[in-house]
């Protein structure tokens, strides 16, 4: 395809584009294959590729059409207009529907580029920046695209979809209008010295008048955005349903040597992805696999055995690395050697503890308890297996629990050898990890899609919590009395900024030119 790329200084925003959009390469044989042209001179290319004096098919229906180049025949194609604006990119669009050969796709490309020159090969994502630039959709509903090109499983699909119907785009436009409401108010207050709209005349005593109605408008802005504080708080206290829906549930599996971490790794994957021994030490770096649990995608991760104390060093680096791993997980499978299970407990009872209250991923020293930190653990994440429980007599384990047993969400029997317990257990991750993400767009919720304004991505929560920071600053302002009208009214601008960046409406061309690039060519 290459061949039809052009030096990116040359590419002009109103230049025609073409790309093939159906996936795969021209190299590739499909049974149908969609072209795509956008710009003004679509319908003249499509023109050119038909024989003179045949018509242009009739707006948004599919026509028959026999495409030629150089008089000779190269393909019958199904070929559709749609006039701009009402195009995905608002611009001429044509797709060419043909037989999906190398052939013919090659042949297609090459006559469109060829016999007119007046269109270039589109760039990644060109169609979608297009959309973009002609107000087709906002950033949120590109971001949405793009998640919806790439999802994997049902939740993935379902989320992507309704945040491209433009449920998050509301919300945020509809927070952001009430900022620049009360910014208004705010600044009628500030003005209202010089200005006489109020209607003083209503009042025996002008000054009076004025103070009195300068304070209840004001009151009025502050509980406004009092109360818009708390919905978008609201929305922040999500635990993360919607990003760990688009980014994967992370579950990584933690325990001493041996215990058979790897092996449970390899069950749950269903081939040899990680190496298994009887060696304790075995694992050394954080091996990952894409799940899919119930509908939504898991990343899983085997880690390094743990222990209290080795000399190797490359042991105590994989061991800070799984911690590392466990520290950022959101669920984690603790497991231990149901036949040395005393000498198991001890030590996951003290990497749990560690694990779920403190994080020691910066710390060098594994022995060193680290300062309570942020984790994205959170009590009922830890899941304990006893492993091996095909080497115990008559089937008993010890009842000891760890002693952080308050934060497990539950205990498994599992044999990783005879494959005992594995359903049993695997039924209940899957029941955690779906707990985790309800309330997401799940396909119950997607149908009474009521609220659905979750947030799906780190960048939308950095922007919401720095508007929640400002309105917070602007409460404390606004309690100072109308003296700092005009502090409080910057925190409602600088509020109304950061939720403009989530939907595009304040710039953000950095964001988008990250985002363009990750798209294929032809979307
Ligand atoms: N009998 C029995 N053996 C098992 C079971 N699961 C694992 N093993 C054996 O236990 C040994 C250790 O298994 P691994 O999966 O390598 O253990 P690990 O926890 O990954 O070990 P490290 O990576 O060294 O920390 C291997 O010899 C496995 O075959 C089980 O359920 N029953
Ligand atoms: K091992
Ligand atoms: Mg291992």
């Amino acid at each position: 395809m290459n061949e039809y790329l052009v030096d990116n200084n040359d590419l002009l925003e109103d230049d025609t584009i073409f790309a093939l959009s159906s996936g795969g390469s021209a190299a590739q044989a499909t049974a149908v294959a969609i072209i795509r042209i956008s710009g003004t001179q679509a319908p003249a290319i499509l023109q050119s590729l038909t024989t003179p004096g045949t018509p242009l098919p009739k707006p948004r229906y599919a026509a028959l059409r026999k495409l030629y180049y150089k008089e000779q025949p190269l393909d019958q194609a199904l070929v559709l207009y749609f006039p701009g604006p009402h195009s995905f990119t608002g611009e001429d669009v044509v797709e060419l529907h043909c037989h999906g050969s190398r052939a013919v796709v090659q042949g297609v490309l090459e006559a469109i580029s060829d016999s007119s020159k007046l269109a270039r090969y589109a760039e990644a994502g060109e169609f979608t920046q297009r959309a973009w630039r002609n107000g087709k959709m906002d950033v949120l509903q590109v971001e949405a695209l793009a998640d919806l090109l790439t999802a994997d499983t049902n939740s993935q699909r379902l989320q992507a979809l309704q945040q491209l119907e433009g449920k998050l785009s509301e919300t945020y436009q509809s927070w952001r209008e009430k900022l620049i409401a009360g910014l208004a108010h705010a600044e009628a207050v500030i003005d209202f010295g010089d200005d006489e709209r109020f209607g003083d005349d209503d009042f025996e005593n002008p000054e009076v008048g004025r103070r009195l109605q300068q304070e209840s408008v004001w009151g009025g802005v502050i509980d406004q955005m009092q109360s818009l504080r708390k919905e978008m708080e609201v929305q922040l206290s999500d635990q993360r349903r919607g990003e760990l829906v688009r980014e994967g549930v992370r579950i990584s599996i933690l325990g001493p040597p041996n215990a058979g971490k790897s092996s449970l790794f390899n069950v749950l994957a269903q081939r040899d992805a990680a190496i298994v021994s009887d060696t304790p030490g075995t694992t050394r770096d954080v091996l990952e696999l894409t799940l899919n649990l119930g509908g939504v995608k898991c990343i899983l991760q085997d880690t390094a055995g743990v222990r209290t104390e080795t000399d190797d060093t490359i042991e105590r680096e994989g061991m800070k690395r799984a911690f590392a791993a466990a520290s950022q997980a959101d669920l984690i499978v603790s497991m231990i050697d149901s036949t040395d299970y005393q000498a198991g407990i001890t030590i996951l009872d003290r990497v749990l503890t560690e694990c779920i209250h403190t994080v020691g991923a910066d710390d060098d020293d594994y022995d060193d308890t680290g300062v309570a930190d942020v984790s994205s653990l959170t009590p009922g994440s830890v899941l304990l297996v006893r492993n091996k429980y095909d080497l115990l007599s008559n089937g008993s384990s010890s009842s000891l629990y760890p002693a952080t047993t308050d934060d497990l969400a539950g205990i498994f029997d599992i044999s990783c050898v005879t494959q005992e317990g594995i359903d049993h257990f695997l039924d209940n991750l899957t029941s955690l990890v779906l707990s985790r993400v309800s309330g997401a767009a799940t396909s119950s919720s997607f149908q009474s899609s009521g609220e659905g304004a979750l947030i799906t991505r780190a960048r939308h929560r950095q922007h919401v919590t720095c508007a929640v920071d400002a309105l917070k600053r602007f409460d404390f302002l606004s309690r100072q009395g109308t003296i700092a009208v005009d502090m409080a009214a910057e925190e409602l601008r600088l509020a109304a900024s950061e939720l403009g960046r989530i939907t595009g409406a304040v710039d953000v061309e950095d964001v988008l030119d990250k985002l363009f690039t990750d798209f294929c060519i032809g979307k």
